[in-house]
């Protein structure tokens, strides 16, 4: 008989930040819907009504409205109540020089006076419409502001943090050991998070233990690889939940919380959502050989080449 998983929950586990608050180490992932767009309130619903408390969106999903009736819903039917939940939002690059109005347009968007976690989306600076949209050339590439400063638009974000209270905490995305280290010199306030893609094929075990030798957790961005779930074919993630009786969901997700990370799996099928939610026991052998893959041959997903060179990310390869 197969041996049965822990009676943990993925859902039960919270990590204290930096700034004494905590984080729900399981959160729902709200980006890239397309034409499942509708449904990411139901399946917020569902995420919350199953014991999720993290909610991660950004103004540049256009999924904020959605996630802002799914939490009116749960809030009005006595589910939870507003503080039991976290709920991060980040802002878009078009926003480096107004961080401000992004995070009116999200809170509105979402029907809340504060998110948990405010985070600078890319240190990067981006020419936008007047919708806050990136420009993008005919070729599909953007337009980068040469004049944009990653580092004052994150100053920005801690005037924001320092005077208002629609943020409660503050942490940035998608940075290297390098942009770190120079933002680091000048901040007034110490980012709580760094959210960068990490999954079994991306380790990026450089930034992870920089970033946790400076008590910054990190928070897994794409951990099933993104559209089409790929990482579910490693043998290693099949072989290890046969080994654990769990799914392979739930080994990409206990990778990341069994090292002490925070991931955001997205899915809006309803029956995933609900039923990922087991704590694999995974060994520090069982880590180590799910790191080894992005070792040998590592493969960003996510992140597009020419922006990865343009902020330091010297271990990425290419993406699919
Ligand atoms: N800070 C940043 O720059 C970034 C942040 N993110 C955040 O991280 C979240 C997660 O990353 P994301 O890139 O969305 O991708 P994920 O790695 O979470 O993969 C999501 C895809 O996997 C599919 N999937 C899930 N389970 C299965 C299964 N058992 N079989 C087949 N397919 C499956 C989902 O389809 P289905 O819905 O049908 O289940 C969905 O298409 C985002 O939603 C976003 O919130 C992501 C990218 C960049
Ligand atoms: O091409 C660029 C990338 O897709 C980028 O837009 C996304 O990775 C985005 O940051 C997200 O959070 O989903």
């Amino acid at each position: 008989m197969a041996p049965a998983h822990t009676n943990k929950l993925l859902t039960d586990v919270s990590f204290t930040l930096n700034n004494g608050k905590k984080m729900p180490a399981l959160g729902l992932g709200t980006a890239n819907m397309g034409p499942h767009m509708a449904k990411t309130t139901e399946a917020v619903i569902a995420a919350i009504e199953a014991g999720y408390r993290h909610i991660d969106t950004a103004r540049m999903y256009g999924s904020e409205e959605y996630v802002g009736a799914a939490i009116k819903d749960v809030i009005a039917r006595g589910i939870v109540k507003r503080e039991d939940l976290f709920i991060t939002t980040k802002i878009w690059c078009t926003y480096f020089d107004n961080p401000a109005k992004c995070l009116d347009i999200s809170l509105k968007a979402l029907g809340l006076d504060y998110v948990d976690l405010l985070l600078q989306h890319w240190p990067l600076c981006m020419e936008g419409d007047e919708d806050g949209n990136s420009i993008k050339r005919e070729d599909g590439t953007f337009v980068f502001n040469p004049n944009g400063s990653y580092i004052k638009f994150y100053q920005k974000m801690e005037d924001l943090y320092r005077t208002t209270d629609k943020a409660r905490s503050l942490g940035v995305s998608n940075y290297s050991n390098a942009f770190l280290t120079e933002l680091l010199k000048v901040a007034r306030v110490k980012p709580v998070v760094n959210q960068i893609e990490c999954h079994p094929r991306l380790p990026l075990k450089d930034i992870v233990e920089f970033d946790k030798s400076l008590d910054i957790l990190i928070t897994a961005y794409s951990p099933l690889g993104a559209a089409g779930a790929p990482n579910l074919k490693l043998p290693l993630v099949q072989e290890l939940a046969q080994k654990y009786n769990v799914t392979g969901n739930e080994v990409l997700a206990s990778y990341h919380v069994q090292s002490g990370r925070s991931v955001i799996p997205r899915s809006v099928n309803i029956s995933r959502v609900k039923e990922n939610i087991h704590l694999a026991p995974l060994t520090a052998e069982d880590l180590a050989g799910l790191d080894q893959i992005g070792i040998d041959e590592p493969h960003s997903v996510m992140m597009p080449e020419i922006w990865a060179k343009m902020i330091g990310f010297t271990t990425y390869t290419k993406s699919e």
